[in-house]
């Protein structure tokens, strides 16, 4: 709902010139709900076909890109039948449930020329723009430690159990469905550091508390370690400590990146964030501070249209996988999570992973 509304935003609004998107179909498991959702959420457009099956949306020769917005384990089956169907795809987070299912996914999309991206729509805020050319323009030095956390109390005694954040069919807990954000700003701020040359991580640690009621992570912190590395040439020593929880809310600043010669702070909600204060510190004296800079963004709708345009540019200029949110990110990202469940004891149900190891 949010994405297709963020879709209907006028792209000249946020200085987008050079593409435009178009709704051309919705795709439910009801007709009657893909119809209500064209009236409720595209204006009742009566181009826009509704279909009741997902499969019929991928044979729709009018349907460019395929937007999937299904809970987290169904994520592989759909993306998998879009690609097949030489549809260009941009997956809701969590991409997949495992790293596994994100290479299949992968090499799908390569096999069938087509391109394939995450929706991890943070890395395309403006505010990470600007926040990553202030990294990476080595100002405030090298990066040391990141602390990030996003957290949402859903109010989880009362949910369903069906609930997708309950239920362990659905992938459900902390990690999967929150877990993305603050790691997000891990890789903007370390992998992708010019000094640790896409270095994976040396150590990733995770500890989990599972909720009684269902048993899925309820508390999840996982730490990250980026250590020099003589075979990649990465001279990187950092860390980031992690955490995310379903059972209360956001606090600020949400994302902490601690630097040799300063601090930024960015404020919560670590999704789509509209204000970062940097603290420089004086020349010689780390930790006093010599100078603050706060800069705060605005734009018309709720952010999710930035990732629409990298998809639509890319889709024009025959790429396929995004710079910015590239292939080896989401695998890094699955492959954290699939370590931090591993250590945490959270496994999902037979046969919910549809590729293993
Ligand atoms: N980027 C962001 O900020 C956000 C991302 N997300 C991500 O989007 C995905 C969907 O989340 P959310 O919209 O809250 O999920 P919902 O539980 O609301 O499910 C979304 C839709 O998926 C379809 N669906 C297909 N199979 C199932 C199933 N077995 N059970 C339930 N629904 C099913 C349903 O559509 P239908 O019946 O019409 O087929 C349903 O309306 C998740 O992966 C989540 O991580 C969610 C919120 C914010
Ligand atoms: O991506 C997300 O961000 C906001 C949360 O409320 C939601 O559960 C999650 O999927």
């Amino acid at each position: 709902e949010q994405v297709v509304s963020d879709l209907l935003v006028d792209p000249t609004t946020r200085g987008t010139n050079d593409v435009v998107h178009k709704v051309t179909a919705v795709g439910s498991r009801s007709v009657a709900k893909a119809q209500k959702f064209i009236d409720d959420f595209v204006n009742g457009d009566k181009t826009v076909k509704a279909y009741g099956t997902y499969d019929e949306v991928y044979a729709d020769k009018n349907v460019d890109a395929i937007y999937i917005g299904t809970p987290h384990t169904y994520h592989y089956t759909n993306a998998l039948d879009a690609l097949k169907a030489k549809k260009h795809v941009l997956c809701e987070k969590p991409v997949t449930c495992n790293a596994a299912e994100l290479r299949s996914l992968i090499a799908t999309a390569k096999e069938n020329g087509v391109f394939f991206m995450e929706a991890l729509w943070t890395r395309f805020q403006p505010l990470a723009k600007e926040v990553k050319e202030l990294i990476d323009s080595g100002t405030l030095g090298l990066p040391v430690v990141v602390h990030a956390d996003f957290s949402v109390d859903f109010g989880i005694e009362k949910l369903p159990l069906t609930h997708r954040m309950l239920d362990p069919k659905l992938g459900g807990g902390a990690i999967l469905d929150l877990g993305p954000y603050p790691l997000i700003w891990t890789i903007l701020a370390l992998y992708e550091h010019p000094a640790n040359k896409r270095t994976k991580p040396s150590n990733v640690t995770g500890t989990m508390y599972k909720t009684p009621i269902t048993g899925v992570d309820c508390n999840t912190s996982y730490i990250v370690t980026f250590s020099p590395n003589s075979s990649t040439g990465s001279t990187l020593a950092a860390q980031a400590v992690l955490s995310c929880s379903m059972n209360v809310a956001s606090h600020n600043p949400g994302v902490t990146i601690r630097f040799e010669k300063g601090t930024i702070m960015i404020d919560a909600p670590v999704p789509c964030p509209l204000r970062y204060t940097v603290q420089y510190f004086q020349e010689g004296k780390p930790g006093e501070i010599a100078r603050e800079d706060t800069r705060t963004f605005e734009y018309v709708g709720s952010g999710w249209h930035f990732q629409a345009d990298e998809v639509a540019r890319c889709v024009r200029d025959g790429k396929l996988e995004s710079e910015l949110w590239s292939h080896d990110k989401s695998i890094l990202e699955m492959e954290v999570f699939d370590e931090v469940r591993r250590q945490g004891g959270y496994k999902f149900p037979d046969g919910i992973e549809k590729v293993l190891l």
